[in-house]
């Protein structure tokens, strides 16, 4: 089927692919954004981008040096933001934003990046109606730029232990800011070194000498004029990182700096002017910018993956490499099983986790609805939703981002390629707002309601089960998986497996935990003995939850031309997990060898049916060359020439004789003829 993507001058075989498609690229793109509407706006923010002379994006960052990466990102954020009300809803921060960001900032961080997704949310959510008065204006009108500063050298996991101290002096009503020792100094906040003047400090409050825990609080760091630190703030730039190097990561010190009482967030917790302490509703209501952050970063990554695979799989289009027949010519590297067994798998994990992120926002929003009336019922299933899913999503989208790498063999090393910024951005969401591991902990302990409460209120009959959890009260089926054939398997089939593994392994760790607390002396110390068990029930529970969205999701699908693909990527990304996962569908023989054997089958075949529409189903992503930034996944294939253009544009090559030429090869040379 023809399609618009198709140009005059591409590359023969990418143009083979996209005409031999079985459906239409633009209804998949539909489906997989949201609707027609939003690929339409898409489309328009993308041509106002274009079109606007300060968004125009002329050097290539790679090519910069570290201080140079983060004066052209200061620009261009800057650019970003002084047209952004003209093209993009800026409320909508989950879908317009997102794209809009990464079409100007690419696979960066910037000096607004967390005065937007992390203060701007904790001051609308966490601010008083005073406050709100007196900061939001600022934050919009960017008279000031901010940032959150929470983790510090020695804790970042641990906020119980924070070492900054926030103590309330009632004669002057101000806190005094304090870092007693040097793992006190808060280290990591983006944009902290050189770009922000204020920042959401977390500090241990203490007033009237009583100790209340964490808590956020608004404090101007440098002069409004020079910039300059204030007296008693010590600040810099933490130094080169893996990824994210147009952001200057930051550390800060406080020598004992006062700070007026209202600069703490006081629409949840309250210190009044005597110091007496008002607590919150709920003990991590000041923690709501994390959540936020982990709710919106499930797209991000999904698009991230999603990237690497376009560009992956464009690349093995026209890349041919050796021959299937002998003499029979040289195949597309797409054509290899096992090219296709590196790569598919992430066009459907792309898919899963995007559909995840859409979960999570309609959470997110539901719960910040509840959070205006003061409900907070809802508060602990989002925490857990998005701990599980920022876990889970961002580990495997890393994975998958480096198999896409290693697919496209030596060019998948070079910058041209864009994986070495698309892994090294994305692997950071790994460790970001919660490390991956401390986060899985979380969904044992509290997701959906507490895995651990939710298997005692069980067996006890007192479950109050929410949608995501409800599965676990079932009764495990004596029976095997339904499992025959990849033909006749349903998607409730799919998600009855998933269910299974994960209830398994949540009763197991349970059973585990319990027999080690009558083992070890503590209920801690049995928690820590059963570590490794709970992240796996964790996993599984998550897992379960990403395959029957996305098999919830595409039931809304009613298009024959594209529910078919949509099916047998569902299936790809759940048989993968089954043939993946082994042990864990194997139990109690639930799956047998035999069916195991014909899982594996079953993958053969989807790869096979796959194969036809790969091009056509990573072009549905809508992905511009503007946004993959990869002369390996050009939307025209015409990769050889230009990875010869983008080698010869490097400013190595500006003079033919390089300085390290000059001071040290020249020398040892001649002194080597000397010797001759
Ligand atoms: C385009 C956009 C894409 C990307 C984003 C752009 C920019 C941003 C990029 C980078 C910015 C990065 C910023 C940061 O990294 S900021 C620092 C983040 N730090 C962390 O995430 C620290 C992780 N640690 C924690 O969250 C907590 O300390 C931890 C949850 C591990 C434990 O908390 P604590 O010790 O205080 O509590 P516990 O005693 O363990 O638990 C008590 C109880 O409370 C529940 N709980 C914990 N957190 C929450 C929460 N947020 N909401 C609701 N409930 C919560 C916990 O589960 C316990 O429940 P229960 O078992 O029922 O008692
Ligand atoms: C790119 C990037 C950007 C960041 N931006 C910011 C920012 O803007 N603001 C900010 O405040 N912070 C920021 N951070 C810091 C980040 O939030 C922390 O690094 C993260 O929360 C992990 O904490 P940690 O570094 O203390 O790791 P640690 O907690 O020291 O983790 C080290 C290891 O110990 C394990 N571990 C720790 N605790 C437990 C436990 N209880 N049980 C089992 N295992 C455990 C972990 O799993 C991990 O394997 C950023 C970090 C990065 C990498």
């Amino acid at each position: 089927m023809e399609d618009t993507l198709i140009r005059e001058g591409d590359n023969l075989d990418i143009t083979k692919e996209r005409r031999n498609a079985t459906f239409r690229v633009k209804k998949l793109a539909a489906f997989i954004h949201g609707g027609e509407e939003i690929v339409r706006r898409r489309k328009e923010i993308y041509d106002a981008v274009e079109r606007e002379p300060r968004l125009k994006n002329s050097v290539p960052i790679e090519f910069l040096a570290r201080e140079e990466r983060h004066e052209e990102q200061a620009r261009r954020a800057v650019a970003m933001t002084d047209v952004a009300t003209d093209i993009i809803d800026g409320s909508d921060m989950f879908g317009e934003g997102i794209y809009y960001q990464s079409l100007i900032m690419g696979r960066d961080l910037h000096s607004l990046s967390l005065h937007y997704s992390m203060v701007l949310p904790a001051i609308q959510n966490q601010a008083d109606d005073e406050q709100l008065d007196e900061w939001l204006g600022p934050i919009i009108s960017r008279s000031l730029i901010s940032t959150y500063a929470q983790t510090e050298l020695g804790h970042g996991t641990n906020l119980s232990k924070l070492e900054t101290t926030a103590t309330y002096d009632p004669k002057t009503q101000e806190f005094i800011l304090h870092s007693p020792t040097i793992t006190a100094t808060k280290w990591w906040p983006g944009a902290l070194g050189k770009s922000s003047n204020y920042a959401i400090v977390m500090a241990q409050l203490y007033t009237n000498g009583k100790w209340h825990g964490p808590h956020p609080f608004f404090v101007q760091l440098r002069d409004a004029e020079t910039h300059m630190p204030l007296k008693g703030v010590t600040v810099g730039d933490i130094g080169p990182k893996l990824g994210i190097n147009g952001s200057d990561n930051g550390f800060l010190r406080f020598n004992n700096f006062r700070i007026p009482r209202k600069t703490m967030f006081m629409k949840n917790a309250k210190v009044l002017p005597d110091g007496t302490y008002v607590p919150p509703k709920h003990a991590k209501l000041g923690f709501g910018a994390m959540v936020f952050v982990r709710s919106i970063m499930i797209k991000d990554q999904s698009m991230q993956l999603g990237s690497a695979i376009t560009i992956a799989v464009r690349y093995s289009a026209i890349r041919r490499q050796g021959e299937i027949v002998p003499n029979s010519g040289e195949v597309q590297i797409l054509d290899y099983q096992t090219q296709q067994l590196r790569l598919f798998p992430q066009i459907s994990r792309t898919l899963a986790f995007l559909f995840a992120a859409y979960e999570v926002k309609d959470l997110y929003l539901r719960v910040t609805t509840q959070l205006q009336e003061g409900n907070t019922e809802l508060l602990p299933e989002l925490h857990g939703l998005s701990s599980g899913l920022k876990s889970v999503v961002s580990w495997e989208t890393a994975q998958g981002i480096e198999q896409c790498r290693l697919a496209c063999g030596g060019h998948g090393y070079s910058q041209a390629s864009a994986f070495p910024e698309i892994y090294s951005y994305a692997v950071g969401g790994c460790t970001y707002e919660g490390e991956n591991i401390v986060m899985l902990l979380q969904v044992a302990r509290q997701a959906f309601l507490g895995l651990v409460k939710i298997v005692s209120s069980i067996r006890a009959g007192t479950a109050k089960l929410s949608l995501l959890t409800s599965y676990i009260a079932e009764k495990q089926p004596k029976t095997r998986s339904k499992f025959t054939c990849v033909e006749n398997v349903s998607a409730e089939d799919l998600i009855a497996d998933f269910e299974y593994a994960a209830r398994e392994q949540i009763f197991y760790a349970y059973d585990l935990l319990k027999k080690n607390e009558t083992l070890y002396s503590t209920p801690e110390e049995a928690w820590n003995k059963t570590g490794i068990e709970l992240c796996k029930a964790s996993r599984l529970h998550v897992k379960a939850f990403l395959v029957r969205n996305y098999f919830n999701y595409v039931s809304k699908c009613n298009d024959s031309e594209i529910r078919p693909i949509l099916d047998q990527l569902g299936k790809l990304y759940a048989l993968d997990g089954i043939s993946g996962g082994g042990v864990w569908f194997t139990r109690r023989g639930y799956y047998s060898d035999d069916q195991m054997a014909t899982v594996r089958q079953g993958i053969y075949s989807l790869l096979e049916k796959i194969r036809p529409n790969a091009v056509a189903i990573v072009d549905a992503f809508d992905f511009s060359d503007r946004e993959l930034q990869s002369v390996l996944g050009r939307r025209d294939g015409n990769v050889y020439e230009n990875l010869l253009k983008w080698a010869q544009q490097n400013p190595m090559n500006r003079s033919e004789i390089s300085t390290a030429y000059i001071k040290h090869l020249k020398p040892m040379m001649t002194e080597g003829k000397s010797k001759l």
